[in-house]
Formats: structure tokens, sequence, C-alpha cells
């Protein structure tokens, strides 16, 4: 089987701050104030051509700074990453203009996209139709929902047919019968043999819908396999987690994101 991402030993480090004058002290004495964050840490996942991964874990987990690197809107601090096609990344707000028009992100979105003028034209009546915006694609993208942001996304991220597809919560915020058909599409382009990663809280839909299951736990995978095998263990997580009380789930949290910030 093809290799289409090679994630080898990624990590992706920020750095916390308590205040606006801590910053200000670390840049002027790199190392003086601030501490060392890693969002994630040492992951190494291979997905292979048609592979549909989705990405589970509770909130913080990592799993967006993963799919960002994969779609190569955030570099990795340390560790490679192998693309092997072209991808593309459909999540909330992902790559529009935020002043320019709904039809005026399609322009732009097109031509960052390699689209011909011509290319642009011909599809521009398919993503606003796919969009469902009506009139509101003549307005500024300020005055959308992010609702509305992610049907625009989609719509526009699906003209582009890429090989490698990264769908990050972007199912989460439109209403039932969009959800729907974009989970039409998104089967289309399974069935087709794209390679997909897919975030989302949605179990339901992750089970539905994946091949394999990626778990994440305070920035480390903590288990990666066929998504039966998965979902049943951090289903059982999952409930026991919630079945916490408030301060015991930030005790959880807590817990892992010192380990995150003393790890180096
Ligand atoms: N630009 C950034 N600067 C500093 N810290 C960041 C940055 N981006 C993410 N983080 C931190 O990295 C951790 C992982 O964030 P990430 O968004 O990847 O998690 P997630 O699993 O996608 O969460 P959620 O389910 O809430 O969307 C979080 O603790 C977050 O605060």
């Amino acid at each position: 089987m093809k290799e289409a991402v090679v994630i080898k030993n990624v990590t992706k480090k920020y750095r916390m701050y308590r205040s606006k004058k801590e910053q200000i002290t670390d840049l002027l004495i790199p190392g003086k104030a601030g501490k060392n964050f890693n969002a994630i840490e040492d992951i190494s996942l291979t997905a292979y051509q048609g592979d549909v991964i989705g990405f589970v874990g509770i909130n913080g987990s990592g799993k967006s700074t993963l799919s960002n690197i994969i779609g190569g809107i955030v570099p990795p601090t340390t560790g490679e990453i192998e693309k092997n096609g072209e991808v593309h990344v459909i999540a909330i707000n992902a790559g529009l203009n935020n002043e320019l028009t709904g039809i005026e992100n399609i322009e732009f979105k097109g031509l960052l996209m390699g689209f011909s003028r011509e290319k642009i034209k011909e599809v521009t009546p398919e993503i606003i139709k796919f969009s469902e915006l009506g009139d509101f694609i003549y307005q500024p993208v300020k005055k959308y929902s992010s609702g509305m942001k992610s049907k625009l996304g989609f719509a526009i991220s699906v003209t582009a047919d890429p090989d490698i597809l990264v769908i990050d919560e972007a199912l989460s915020v439109g209403d039932q019968t969009f959800t729907n058909k974009s989970l039409d599409k998104m089967n289309e382009f399974k069935e087709e043999g794209k390679t997909i990663f897919f975030v989302s809280h949605n179990l339901g839909q992750v089970k539905s819908f994946c091949k394999k299951v990626a778990w994440i736990e305070g920035g480390r995978l903590k288990k990666f396999g066929p998504t039966e095998e998965v979902m049943s263990e951090y289903e059982d997580f999952i409930s026991h987690y919630k079945s916490l009380s408030k301060e015991k789930q930030e005790a959880f949290r807590n817990e892992l994101a010192e380990r995150r910030q003393k790890s180096e």
C-alpha cells in the first residue's frame, strides 16, 4: 500500500506566558520568563492512501495542532512530515479572508488552489449552490456566523478535489441538512480512495466514517488502530471522564498539562 502521509516524531512547542510582561521579558531576554508547552509531543503515524483516520481526544489534547501540521498551516518544531499529494484543510474559518465577501473568497482561494480564472468562473456557481449561502455570498465573511463560514469553506475546498483532506470540526457548526450533504460528499471522497483525516467530537460520525482512529491524550498519541478497537476503549474512557466532577476533570487536565510543560 502506498504511503500518503508519514509523520515522524513530530513535536510542536509553544511558549506559554502568564502575562504580557512575561512575554515581553522573554522577548528581550530569551528564556528569562515563560514556559515551553508541548501542544503535541513526539507523534509518529503513517497514513496509507485511502485511509480515513479520525482524531479523537478531549479539549486541548492536540488534535487541531496535529491536523494543522498535516495541512501545512503550522510547521512542526521538531520531527518530519512527508506528504505524497496535495493536502486541503477544511476547518471553521480556514483560509477565509474576513474582509472579503464570499464571492471574493471563492476567487481568492481558487487562485491559491492554483485554479485559472476560467476554472474559477466555471466552479463559482457550483460552490454558491453547495454553500447554500444565497445572497449572503455578496456579504463580507466577517458578517457570517461560524456555520456559514464553515459552509463556504467546505464548498470551496471540495471543489479542489484534493488527494488528502483534513476536516477539522467543519461539520460541527452547520445544520443537519448541510452536515448530511457534506457527509455524502466525504463518503464520495472515501469511495474514490482519497486519504482523509477527520477531527471531531461527534463520536457517532467518527465511528461510522473512519476506518482508523488516533486517540490523542495530553499531546501524545495514546492509541492508533482500527476504529472499533480504539473507539471501544475511548468511549469507556470518555464516559468515565464525563462522570467525574468538574474539579476532578480539571485536575486530570492539569496533570496532563503539567507533564507537557515539563517535557523539553
Ligand atoms: N498558537 C498557540 N499558542 C499557544 N498554545 C497553543 C496554540 N495553539 C494551540 N495551543 C495549545 O496547544 C494545546 C492543544 O491545542 P489544540 O487546539 O491542538 O487541541 P484540540 O485537541 O484540537 O482541542 P479542542 O478539542 O478543544 O479543539 C492546547 O493546550 C492549546 O492551548
